[in-house]
């Protein structure tokens, strides 16, 4: 690959402090002169290569992950190079660093380990500069993704308030190529409701409540309107919103921009690819599962929705007929019609159980039916967790379930890996090693009875959500539809490794996982243009090429000075 030649316009502290141009000691001899850094930088010219080694030495100094992740945290708002070239180098190893589990507790601390601001920050109490803040931020950039959060529900760990979750669009870049100059991370600040951060003096939020119902929904609408008017193109991603806004959310705009909801559709659609590798171990088809989801949060409807769509799609069963397949628990036990409105949310309407089904089962003196009295029952053959209820799956149920079953297929998606419904060596040993797992975040492979290892596939929608994004973003398409979501997941479902060895995981490595976006942008793409989605007139043939051309690298490349180049 011949390397890229930049004309950029900043010399001296402005290029050795912007992240997205330093090369730290990698400016070469003549670099050094016409950027005015020969005495900036000690004599000695390194490599990248030179450079990852002296980071990774300096990595592993740090002994704890959340000191490991403060390190990269730096480095990103150092040098875009060295920072992604370093964790492109050590994927499976650094991914759970700055990503799920790690990332719970870096944000969880965010006002404390507080250091540089980065993105953008839209305040409600200073909605009036809102354009004026955005404009300032992206700087005239042209922006391709806008990763945006209000922190209500962050991970399984709640409101956060201002706690953001950069790592999201870092992702992006590293396993699809994503330009990270083109991306923007926007936090919504409505306040937090977490007593704690109230409390704490050190809080670098609005020390607020949260702001609710209409004034709430003008604040992201004034966002979400200053977003089409300035980056028409971009892809919006909704990012740990709260139950009640998340879904309703992604339905007001999904008509009138490129939206996505991660928690909803990203984790569907993840979560059907790993199911649709379990049922080719099982042999069985999708509708013959009884599928029971612990929390009906945004994950936990995303689920439902994906898996009865693709049982729809792919079994030609009835939407009817799907939704009897599922069925769903929140914290008032099974989903069920005596509940009522106040209890269950009007976007859980089509998965509600007749209570007539439940008359001889034993309930609670509220009359809520838990979770062991359902898997009795129902004998599920799928059993889903997005509870953020650690240990939900307890032996009993986990035995239970499989006396119903030959191999029972067991998702607790809860993160971080503290709050997971069970572990895996856990279900494992309760199911004589003949379930077929997959978790929300790494864990160690089981120990079988015979001895062998079973792969703990990571059922995260961070292995399908930036193919989707990047796929759908190259190929300028105006909307992520349904479709293009399903062809995702379909690419995805074929690169399983348990398609070939049953034994195998359910779902490809971390490791791979940039291998895997680029296929998953590819259907992506190849289905945008294909249904007319797309603002591209491009052959089925060129797509790969397109994408390939569009990725971002890790590489330094060669820079001339320019007053009026790059920024
Ligand atoms: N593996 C993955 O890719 C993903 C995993 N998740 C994880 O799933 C969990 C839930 O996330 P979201 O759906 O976004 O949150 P959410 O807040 O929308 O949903 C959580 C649901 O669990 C319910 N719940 C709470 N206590 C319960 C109990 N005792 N029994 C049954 N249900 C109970 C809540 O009422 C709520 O409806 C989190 O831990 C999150 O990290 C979320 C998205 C993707
Ligand atoms: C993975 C993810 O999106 C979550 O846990 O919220
Ligand atoms: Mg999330």
């Amino acid at each position: 690959m011949s390397e890229p030649t930049f004309r950029v316009a900043l010399r001296g502290d402005g290029i050795l402090n912007n992240p997205r141009w330093n090369k730290g000691t990698a400016f070469s001899a003549i670099e050094r002169g016409a950027f005015g850094l020969t005495g900036r930088l000690p004599f000695r010219v390194n490599s990248l290569d030179e450079q990852c080694e002296r980071a990774y030495n300096q990595l592993l100094m740090r002994e704890t992950p959340l000191r490991k992740n403060t390190f990269l945290q730096s480095m990103k708002e150092q040098n875009w190079v060295l920072y992604y070239s370093l964790i492109g180098r050590h994927l499976k190893e650094l991914i759970p660093i700055i990503y799920t589990p790690t990332e719970a507790e870096a944000i969880s601390k965010y006002s404390h380990l507080f250091r540089r601001s980065e993105g953008l920050y839209l305040n409600f109490s200073n909605q009036n500069s809102m354009e004026q803040d955005l404009l300032e931020q992206s700087g005239g950039r042209e922006i391709d993704l806008v990763v945006v959060s209000d922190a209500e529900a962050i991970l399984g760990i709640g409101d956060q308030g201002v706690g953001i979750s950069v790592a999201k669009a870092v992702i992006y870049t590293l396993l699809a190529g994503m330009d990270p100059s083109k991306t923007l991370c926007v936090t919504l600040d409505v306040g937090t409701d977490n007593e704690n951060l109230l409390n704490d003096r050190l809080y670098v939020g609005w020390p607020h409540r949260r702001v609710r119902g209409a004034d709430y929904d003008q604040f992201v609408d004034n966002f979400v309107q200053l977003v089409r008017k300035h980056h028409p193109h971009s892809l919006l991603h909704f990012e740990d919103f709260g139950v009640s806004n998340a879904k309703r959310l992604l339905d007001l705009y999904h008509d009138q921009h490129a939206v996505f909801n991660d928690d909803v559709q990203g984790t569907g659609a993840v979560t059907l690819a790993c199911i649709m590798s379990a049922i080719g171990v099982t042999k069985s088809r999708l509708a013959d599962q009884r599928i029971v989801i612990y929390g009906a949060g945004s994950a936990g409807l995303g689920i439902a929705r994906q898996l009865r769509d693709g049982m729809v799609t792919i079994d030609k069963v009835s939407p009817k007929d799907a939704n009897r397949h599922f069925w769903l628990l929140d914290r008032y036990g099974l989903i069920k019609e005596s509940l009522g409105p106040d209890k269950i949310r009007p976007d859980l309407r089509e998965f509600v159980r007749p209570d007539s089904e439940w008359a001889d089962v034993r309930a609670n003196e509220s009359g809520e039916v838990g979770l062991l009295e359902v898997v009795k029952k129902v004998r599920p053959t799928i059993l889903i967790g997005c509870s953020t209820q650690a240990g939900a799956f307890t032996e009993e149920i986990v035995r239970e379930m499989a006396k119903g079953t030959e191999r029972p297929i067991i998702l607790p998606l809860s993160n971080p890996s503290s709050l997971h419904e069970v572990k895996p060596q856990d279900a494992n040993d309760w199911t004589d090693g003949k379930a077929l797992l997959a978790t929300g975040s790494p864990f160690p492979p089981c120990k079988q009875p015979n001895g062998k290892e079973y792969k703990v596939a990571e059922c995260n929608n961070a292995l399908i959500y930036p193919g989707l994004g990047f796929g759908a973003m190259v190929a300028k398409s105006r909307c992520l539809t349904d479709t293009m979501i399903i062809a995702g997941t379909r690419r995805l479902a074929s690169l399983a490794p348990a398609l070939k060895d049953p034994d195998d995981a359910l779902l490809p490595d971390f490791g791979d996982a940039p291998a895997v976006s680029f296929e998953v942008a590819v259907a992506v793409a190849e289905q945008a243009v294909e249904e007319g989605s797309a603002d591209v007139d491009w052959k089925k043939e060129e797509i790969r090429d397109r994408l390939r051309v569009k990725q971002w690298k890790a590489v330094y490349g060669k820079y001339i000075y320019d007053p009026n180049g790059e920024r």
